[in-house]
């Protein structure tokens, strides 16, 4: 998978919030009403209203517990005219809000022909009015709440539910609409349902080791999974924002889809994964096919995963040059087949490789040119991990000089 997932509650177990162990003596003012009373100065746990910063529009509420450390941050001004709360330690917080200048220069998307109606079964989904040519941004969302994905097992459920509820309370009223607005479908408080829900997992730069969060982002949060989507979407670290873009033509009309994990699954390993993670019943095209259709994608699907094991287990010894090209042919055959293409980069790289060493530096940079463009088009971000790219860059220059 990316760097990002939707969040489900099988996906990411750490993300339950934690139980109460006891219940407090007295009721502080805090008290949700139907959660556990949160106990002050108790356990080493005490509930604070401090560390003022610029950046921040209002004061952060922290909970500390044990020595850890864990508070609202929100702006009001989060990509110009809109808030943003993020649930992290301090020392996060100040090194996730180094990213606001470059999320404010970031280009803007236009949202205007998108358009958020009822699809039968799946309750609303995202829907465009004009037609999307392949390769086109479709959305640049900016998130309304970030939040820690490791914090849930560090406080109690109670404070847990308490630092939810302060960061949505102190986002400006129309995010905080917009938020409330969202789908849920797994009971429990509405925001903590929401963020079940709707969130995707991405890896922010927090100075730290505490590296995964939990990102919700209002407008891509619109957008159904289908097992062969029509539109990929990447968290960009650097910006902070998610990227939606097409990855076909997509006429006017038609509902925009994204798979929340792995594209190349068999039909009862996506059902399994959407309904133990999520909590639904994947209903899209593939889905909903006749059972011969569905045999047919999923023997094509278990032979791509056996070439790719084969492919990836090639050694020195087992090098056979016209079988690795024969493999990789059938693999992007079956991609085309089965919508697997950004999955391709490494089979574009193995080949420039392939070509490469017969002396055939023609081919080799065609390939090698795929291999980037590839990276460049659905996997490598700025400000994410850019091995891949850094590696297939170098091998294209060593290839330069025909
Ligand atoms: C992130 S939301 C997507 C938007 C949502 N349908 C709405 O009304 O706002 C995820 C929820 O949408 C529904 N959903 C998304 N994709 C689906 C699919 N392929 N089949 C059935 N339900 C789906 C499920 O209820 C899931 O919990």
């Amino acid at each position: 998978m990316e760097s990002w997932s939707m969040i489900g509650k099988g996906a990411s177990a750490q993300l339950t919030l934690q139980p109460p162990h006891h219940q407090c003596a007295y009721a502080p003012q805090h008290i949700l009403s139907d959660q556990t009373p949160l106990c002050l100065n108790e356990d080493s746990t005490s509930i604070n209203q401090h560390f003022e910063h610029p950046t921040w529009s209002h004061r952060s509420f922290c909970i500390d517990k044990n020595g850890k450390e864990y508070c609202t941050h929100t702006t009001s001004h989060f990509r110009t005219n809109h808030g943003l709360s993020i649930i992290s330690t301090p020392a996060a917080a100040e090194a996730i809000s180094s990213a606001f200048p470059f999320t404010n220069s970031a280009q803007h998307v236009s949202e205007a022909h998108l358009v958020v109606r009822a699809i039968p079964g799946k309750g609303f989904g995202l829907t465009t009015s004009q037609r999307i040519p392949k390769g086109s941004p479709i959305l640049l969302d900016a998130p309304r709440i970030i939040a820690s994905a490791a914090f849930p097992a560090h406080v109690q459920h109670g404070q847990g539910a308490l630092l939810f509820k302060r960061a949505l309370e102190r986002l400006p009223d129309a995010d905080r609409q917009v938020v409330l607005s969202l789908d849920k479908s797994l009971g429990g408080s509405a925001i903590e349902d929401i963020m079940k829900t709707n969130a995707f997992a991405c890896q922010l730069h927090d100075g730290g080791a505490e590296d995964a969060y939990m990102c919700l982002f209002p407008s891509v949060a619109r957008i159904n999974h289908a097992c062969r989507p029509n539109a990929h979407a990447r968290f960009i670290p650097h910006t902070l924002l998610m990227e939606v873009k097409a990855l076909q033509d997509i006429p006017a009309g038609a509902e925009i889809s994204i798979s929340y994990g792995r594209v190349d699954l068999k039909f009862s390993e996506r059902q399994k994964l959407y309904k133990e993670g999520w909590n639904f019943t994947c209903t899209c095209a593939m889905c909903t096919a006749s059972d011969g259709v569905r045999k047919t994608s999923d023997t094509r699907r278990a032979r791509f995963a056996q070439l790719s094991k084969m492919l990836d287990s090639v050694t020195g010894e087992t090098y056979d040059a016209q079988q690795i090209v024969a493999w990789e042919q059938e693999v992007m055959e079956i991609s085309g087949q089965e919508g697997l293409d950004v999955l391709l980069a490494p089979d574009y790289e193995r080949l420039s490789y392939v070509y490469a060493g017969h002396g055939m530096r023609r081919d080799a940079k065609v390939w090698a040119e795929k291999a980037r463009d590839s990276l460049r088009e659905w996997k490598v971000v700025e400000g994410g991990p850019k091995l891949d790219l850094e590696r297939v860059e170098e091998l294209l220059e060593s290839l330069g000089g025909e």
